[in-house]
């Protein structure tokens, strides 16, 4: 569900860029006739920008489809290169099952072996599909055309049902891959494949609608390109929510009223002693997406280690307790489903005194297994004795050991 949500929120911008494009190229406004005999360059000289970037932050497959584009878009421009001009199938099929075989594999850079690797699986997708579509050819194929008739006749629609149908089924291919691992570098990389057919559409507004397809692309590129590296800097890595950095620069937007809650996992050592690190791993980032929920406008960091931030602006603490005890709870009574861990638990003292604490259920037939995790909470508001955002933080500090001290699994409040 989540993989989901995250697919449709990086997806449907694109899909509006998508759409507003095709828009525009159908619409041959004098105005965009004229400005694209005018800038026919101008898409090269995007996807050449953005696959430089692409490459500054290691996207090495994006880099690689930025080049791959530019060859559908260089047949239209100059028809005298012969070589570019592949009728059947189009060169934007072959390029296509290229780039969907790339979007299954990682970036893998530019070292030599590495690249050989990559254009060896290329030439060879690009071989299947050529063999595939010279044996389809040759078959009647009404059966298709009626299997493809309820696509959308968008952009596909001047192909014959053979192209329309591998372009169809390459594409299905690579939305597998994106809902798997919808990242913002596998949805510019599937709007790159979407956009592909259109750089080879029939018709007199070819060169219009191809432009306007490459600068789409590069744009989209690009976004992802920035989106990936505000997450960098921006996200903890492990559990994908607002990291200690983002908490730092946020708590400049903060006004004088707000609450500072640091939280941390109990007993987390021995957690980690009974089920191994990986496992941790798994819970951190379990407790992670509960911390999200936290309600009443509080927001969460991961600080660090096991230990997390809630900032609650405009609040006081009566105003938040009961949010605070919701999230203990909820954390509390969470049966955390986690794949078992590979190497068995180590047995010391620690070990068997943790088990009761984390409260494992015997392992299920599919391998997996639910524990439960308890947090405790500190909480301190900014005061004229604590303005400053460290000190107030410091208190919260001091409000999470006495939490600790009264036996963990509950909130504390300094005043
Ligand atoms: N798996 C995992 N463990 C982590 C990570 N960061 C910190 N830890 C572990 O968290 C544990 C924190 O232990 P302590 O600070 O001793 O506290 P505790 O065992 O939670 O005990 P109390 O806080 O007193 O309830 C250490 O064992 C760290 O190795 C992480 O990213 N992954």
């Amino acid at each position: 569900m989540q993989k989901l949500q995250l697919l449709a929120k990086r997806a449907i911008p694109a899909l509006i860029l998508l759409y507003i494009s095709t828009l525009l190229a159908q619409s041959a406004h004098p105005l965009l006739i004229k400005w694209s005999s005018q800038l026919s360059y101008l898409p090269l000289i995007a996807l050449a920008i953005a696959g430089l970037i692409a490459l500054q932050f290691s996207r090495s497959r994006m880099a690689l489809f930025s080049l791959m584009l530019m060859l559908p878009y260089a047949a239209q421009l100059w028809p005298e290169i012969s070589w570019l001009q592949l009728q059947a199938p189009p060169l934007s099929l072959l390029l296509m099952a290229c780039m969907v075989w790339l979007i299954w594999d990682k970036d893998r850079g530019f070292a030599l072996p590495n690249a050989l690797l990559s254009i060896a699986q290329i030439s060879l997708a690009a071989a299947v599909i050529y063999f595939v579509f010279q044996q389809l050819s040759a078959q009647p194929l009404d059966w298709l055309a009626n299997l493809i008739a309820w696509l959308p006749q968008l952009h596909l629609s001047a192909f014959s049902p053979l192209e329309t149908g591998l372009y169809a089924g390459l594409l299905m291919i690579a939305l597998v891959r994106v809902a798997l691992s919808p990242s913002n570098n596998h949805c510019a990389l599937f709007v790159s494949l979407l956009l592909l057919p259109m750089l080879q559409y029939p018709g007199k507004q070819q060169l219009l609608i191809g432009q306007l397809a490459i600068l789409t692309i590069a744009i989209v590129f690009l976004i992802g390109v920035i989106m990936d590296s505000h997450n960098m800097a921006f996200r903890d890595e492990l559990t994908g929510i607002p990291s200690r950095r983002a908490l730092m620069q946020y708590v400049q937007t903060l006004g004088k009223k707000y609450v500072v809650v640091m939280a941390d996992i109990d007993h987390f050592k021995s957690f980690n002693d009974t089920y191994g690190h990986d496992v941790g791993d798994q819970v951190l980032r379990l407790v992670a997406s509960r911390m999200t929920k936290v309600t009443g406008g509080g927001k969460a960091f991961r600080y660090g280690g096991e230990e997390f931030t809630i900032i609650f602006p405009r609040k006081e603490p009566g105003e938040i307790k009961a949010h605070l005890e919701a999230l203990r709870e909820d954390i509390a009574n969470y049966q955390m489903v986690i794949r078992s861990p590979d190497r068995p638990a180590k047995k010391t003292k620690q070990t068997a005194q943790s088990r009761s604490k984390a409260k494992p259920k015997p392992t299920t037939s599919s391998g997996k297994q639910s524990v439960q995790v308890t947090c405790s909470f500190g909480a301190a508001q900014r005061s004229q004795t604590s303005s400053e955002f460290m000190a107030v933080m410091k208190q919260a500090d001091l409000a999470l050991y006495d939490a600790k001290k009264a036996g963990r699994n509950c909130v504390k409040i300094r005043a």
